[in-house]
This record gives structure tokens, sequence and C-alpha cells, in this order.
């Protein structure tokens, strides 16, 4: 681990006892959400079966135009449009992490509200992204559509949290779970079996509370 300079030219180490409590975050910010987001993505397509199709279309599509057809590179990863829509939807109906919270180091001034110093501030990411003003009417749909051209408001969709803590691991989250939902959706067809419950819970992560009970069924490519 290289040491930090800090201004005033002293250098910083990490300890080991950091390192293993950064290797803890780690493992906990990168495999609650990343797991509960393809989950959710799964139990999406399996009610939403036109959109399931759609997206196995384009993963074929993307590994046929390949000599290699079976694993997907780094380029080919660019062309899965449909599923980059698939997983934005999914993270803005089932957020993993639901509030961010932050607390202020100085006065502040948030949409015509003081906020005092140490103050806690709990940003509501479930209710920017459910909000009918921003979202339209059918905010509460899962709609990969409104994916499919640049966001307006940046603000409004912010699963990776926003600012210097953005999510660390973002865009790796984003290319395993590409790769993960491309590989379920070339080998299997799925549907949601009678015995799954629509329940989701906030606890730590947003899951769901009965578990997500959806039927596999294997396809010949
Ligand atoms: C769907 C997957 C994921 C989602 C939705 C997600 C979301 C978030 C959010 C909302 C934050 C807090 C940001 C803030 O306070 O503004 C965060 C922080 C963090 N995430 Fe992720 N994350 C995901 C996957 C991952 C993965 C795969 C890794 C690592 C391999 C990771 C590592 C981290 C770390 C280290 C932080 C703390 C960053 C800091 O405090 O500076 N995350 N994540």
């Amino acid at each position: 681990m290289s040491p930090n300079r800090n201004p005033d030219g002293t250098e910083d180490k990490l300890e080991v006892e950091e390192i293993v409590e950064e290797c803890k975050t780690f493992y906990f910010a990168g495999k609650e959400t990343s797991a509960n987001t393809l989950t959710w993505a799964i139990v999406l397509l399996a009610i939403n079966q036109d959109w399931q199709t759609k997206a196995r279309q384009e993963v074929l599509q993307v590994l046929d135009d390949r000599t290699n057809n079976i694993l997907l590179s780094a380029e080919s990863l660019g062309e899965l449009k449909l599923i980059s829509m698939i997983l934005n939807e999914t993270l803005r109906l089932y957020a993993p992490i639901s509030v961010i919270q932050r607390r202020t180091c100085r006065d502040a001034e948030v949409g015509g509200f003081q906020v005092p110093t140490n103050t806690q501030v709990s940003l509501y990411v479930i209710a920017a992204h459910h909000d009918p003003e921003i979202w339209g009417e059918d905010a509460d749909r899962f709609n990969p559509e409104r994916f499919s051209q640049p966001r307006k408001h940046l603000a409004a969709f912010l699963p990776w949290g926003l600012g210097p803590r953005i999510c660390a691991g973002q865009s790796f989250a984003m290319v395993e779970m590409k790769v993960a939902l491309a590989m379920i959706l070339r080998r299997y067809r799925f549907e949601l079996s009678s015995s799954y419950v629509h329940s989701p819970v906030q606890f730590m992560t947003v899951h769901p509370q009965y578990g997500a009970q959806v039927i596999f069924t294997k396809i010949g490519y």
C-alpha cells in the first residue's frame, strides 16, 4: 500500500487493521448489493416476459457476431444496450441502498432549508427514484425504455450515491451484473413460481423478504 502525502508534506500509511477493515467494506458493499440487484432483475424479467425475450435476443446477437461465441469480451459488453437499460431500471425500482446518510461539517443551506453543523441528513434514494413528478405517473412500473435516452436530471437517479463518496465499485458492479445476466439469459428461460410473494424489505439492503422463487428451463443454446 503506497503512502499518502498530507497537505503539510508528512506521509500516512494504512495500518494492517485498517486494510482488513477496508477489505470487509469491499466484501459487504460489493456482495449484497450486486446479488440483490441481479435477483430483482431476474424477478422483473420473469414478470415481464416481453423484455426477457428482447434481452435474450440481444445477448444471442452480440454473441453470434463474435467468432468465439461463448464468452463476452470487454468490447461486446458495451453492445449490451438493453441489458444496461434493464439493470438501470432495476436499480431505479429496487435500489439496494435506499437511504444515503451524511453529517454536515459546516452550516449549509439545502433547498431553502438552513442545516446547522453536525446534523445528520438522510437522502431517500427510493423517494427520488419513485417520484411521479420526475419519472411520470407510471413511476412504479418496470419500463427500461426510460434509460434509452440520456437522463435529464442526474440527481434523480442515484443508486450509486453522488459526489466524492460515490460507490467505488460502480463500474465493476455493472460489468459483473451484465455478464451474469447475459449468461443466465443465454442458457435459461425463466418464469415466476406461483409460490412467489412480492414483499421487498429493507434490512441493510433491499431484498425479497420471502425469497425469489423462479422456475428456470434450460434452452438449447
Ligand atoms: C449493484 C451494486 C452496487 C450498488 C447499488 C452500490 C451502491 C453504493 C452506494 C449507494 C454507496 C454509498 C455512496 C455514498 O455514500 O454516496 C456505495 C459505497 C461503496 N461501494 Fe458500492 N454499490 C454496489 C456494488 C459495489 C461493489 C461491487 C463494490 C466493490 C467491489 C462496491 C464498493 C463500495 C465501496 C468501497 C463503497 C464506499 C465508498 C466510500 O465511502 O468512499 N460497491 N455503494
